[in-house]
């Protein structure tokens, strides 16, 4: 199980590891020093780059002064070690003794700054250990002006040590390679930060699997393993039994998204899927539906008897969407709330005359849920942890969407890190919308529902790239039954 952790937690799990288990703090920088040269030298680099190590005055400096140490010892042929200042903690400065023992070439950027810039500017890889976890706020001048040279340097790769330099800082260092030491830490999945991460790697090192559960914000999440207990497809079912779900989507001009999402719910297990729409785009989207069943939003009252439903996509803005919002809310107690009808809950929850509940996930992008959040989209690309309070409030699965995806119910957070851009295309969010709103049925959880369709909306883009190559979400729904069926949604063999 992949766990994420803050930073400071991270740093709690540190010391915990030296209190409780009396390993000393040198010997944890061995291990991370030792596994990330690993990695470095077998996926990164080879024996010929000419590799700098960039090392702050703390422990994140010293795990770079290991894998200098360990670049000497396997040959490379042209290593140099830069020390921010002379002045260094305990730990790193045992190991700058030994890296000058060793012969090898050290510079001090306060003193010999343009010899350093030189150096750097040469470089194939710079091998980042100027701040880990013990960065706190934005960076300070000294380091600032450091990181901004790197970042304006022309084919050079960076290797960050745990995570960039100045991760907090709007100028924080861009790295190509982040390899986390131990444990995934949070920050660098927040949406603001992710970008400055580059390929985010994890090396292990003696950390007791039980410290990391106590300190852990939530689960980075690739497959549906973590959930799959909670599956129920029968092979005996048949469409009455596996769900019958209301799509209350499309308005004038809009009938692509009603379309969409209707078609994405059509292809996960679900049976019937309820097209409801309004008067006055019926009779133009009925015959264009194909398999969805078209309804009128005005005969509601006599669909009682639906499973879960899907409310949002191209529905419009207006006070008769807030109304029928509210008495969608009141009848079910269970589906999926997007796009549009996020403002109508916006609108609702204002007026305290909502109440959501378990059953219930948003899928709001990163502007819809500042709106919905009252936060600005900048907060909450820096932090997205401020949604927990709303799910709390709300008892709801709150499903954030961007390159990162990021999922919470009351107790449970789940990120996906997505980083896929051909998925950022127009209506590829009513297709996750659609996909989440058919697993409600076959999951007992509405948050596993979510974390499953956010693999498979993933992953179904994966697969039509490598087939299609660019593509538009239209084509992606054509992927999603492969897709759920490639990440283990199937039948079961044995009645349950
Ligand atoms: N301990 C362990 O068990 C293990 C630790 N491990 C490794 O150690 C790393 C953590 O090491 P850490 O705690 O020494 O902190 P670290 O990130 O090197 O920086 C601290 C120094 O940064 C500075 N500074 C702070 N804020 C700043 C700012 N805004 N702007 C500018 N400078 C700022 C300040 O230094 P100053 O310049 O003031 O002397 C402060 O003293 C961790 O990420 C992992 O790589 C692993 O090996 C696993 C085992
Ligand atoms: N760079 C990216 N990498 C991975 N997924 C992305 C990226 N950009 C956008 N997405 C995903 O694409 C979908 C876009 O949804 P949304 O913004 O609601 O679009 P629309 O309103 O056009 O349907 C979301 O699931 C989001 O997570
Ligand atoms: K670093």
């Amino acid at each position: 199980m992949k766990h994420i952790v803050s930073m400071d937690s991270a740093a709690l799990i540190d010391s915990g590891v030296q209190q409780n288990y009396g390993i000393p703090a040198i010997i944890l920088m061995e291990q991370a020093g030792t596994a990330l040269s690993e990695l470095f030298f077998d996926k990164f680099c080879s024996a010929s780059d000419s590799v700098v190590f960039l090392c702050g005055t703390g422990n994140n400096g010293g795990d770079a002064m290991v894998m200098a140490r360990n670049a000497f010892f396997k040959g490379f042929s042209s290593i140099k070690v830069i020390i921010t200042k002379e002045s260094l903690r305990d730990i790193p400065a045992i190991q700058l003794d030994i890296i000058r023992s060793l012969g090898i070439d050290t510079y001090v950027w306060e003193n010999d700054r343009s010899i350093c810039e030189e150096i750097c500017s040469k470089a194939d890889w710079i091998v980042e250990g100027l701040l880990g976890i013990g960065q706190k706020s934005e960076l300070r001048q000294d380091i600032k002006s450091i990181v901004s040279f790197i970042n304006n340097l022309d084919d050079i790769r960076i290797f960050s040590i745990d995570v960039p330099a100045g991760i907090y800082d709007d100028y924080g260092l861009i790295a190509d390679v982040t390899v986390n030491v131990g444990v995934y830490k949070q920050e660098c999945f927040f949406p603001s930060y992710r970008k400055r991460c580059g390929d985010i790697h994890l090396v292990e090192i003696s950390f007791p699997p039980e410290l990391i559960k106590r300190q852990s914000s939530g689960l980075l999440i690739e497959d549906i393993s973590v959930f799959s207990d909670e599956l129920n497809i029968s092979r005996y079912s048949h469409k009455g039994d596996r769900g019958r779900i209301g799509v209350f989507a499309g308005s004038a001009g809009m009938l692509g998204a009603a379309l969409l999402s209707g078609k994405s719910v059509l292809r996960t297990p679900s049976g019937y899927v309820y097209l409801f729409v309004g008067n006055d785009i019926f009779e133009q989207i009925y015959p264009i539906a194909g398999p969805l069943v078209v309804k009128k939003e005005s005969d509601l009252q006599s669909f009682d008897f639906m499973d879960s439903v899907l409310v949002g996509p191209g529905w419009g803005r207006c006070e008769n969407r807030v109304l029928l919002l509210s008495s969608i809310l009141k009848k079910f107690d269970k589906g999926v709330i997007d796009a549009d009808a996020i403002y109508s809950l916006k609108l609702l929850i204002d007026k305290e005359d909502v109440s959501l509940g378990t059953g219930w996930v948003l899928t709001p992008h990163i502007g819809e849920c500042a709106f919905l959040l009252n936060t600005t989209v900048d907060k909450l690309l820096k932090n997205p942890l401020i949604c927990q309070d709303f799910v709390n409030r709300h008892s709801c699965t709150l499903v954030l969407k961007s390159h990162v995806t990021w999922i919470f119910s009351p107790g449970n957070i789940a990120v996906y890190d997505g980083c896929f851009s051909p998925l950022g295309t127009a209506g590829s969010g009513d297709v996750l919308a659609g996909l989440i709103a058919g697993l409600l049925t076959a999951y007992t959880s509405s948050f596993s529902a979510a974390c499953a369709g956010v693999i498979a909306h993933a992953n179904a883009a994966k697969l039509l790239y490598k087939d299609k190559g660019w593509f538009s979400s239209d084509m992606l729904v054509d992927y999603i039954g492969l897709s759920l069926k490639e990440i283990g949604i199937e039948i079961y063999e044995r009645e349950r």
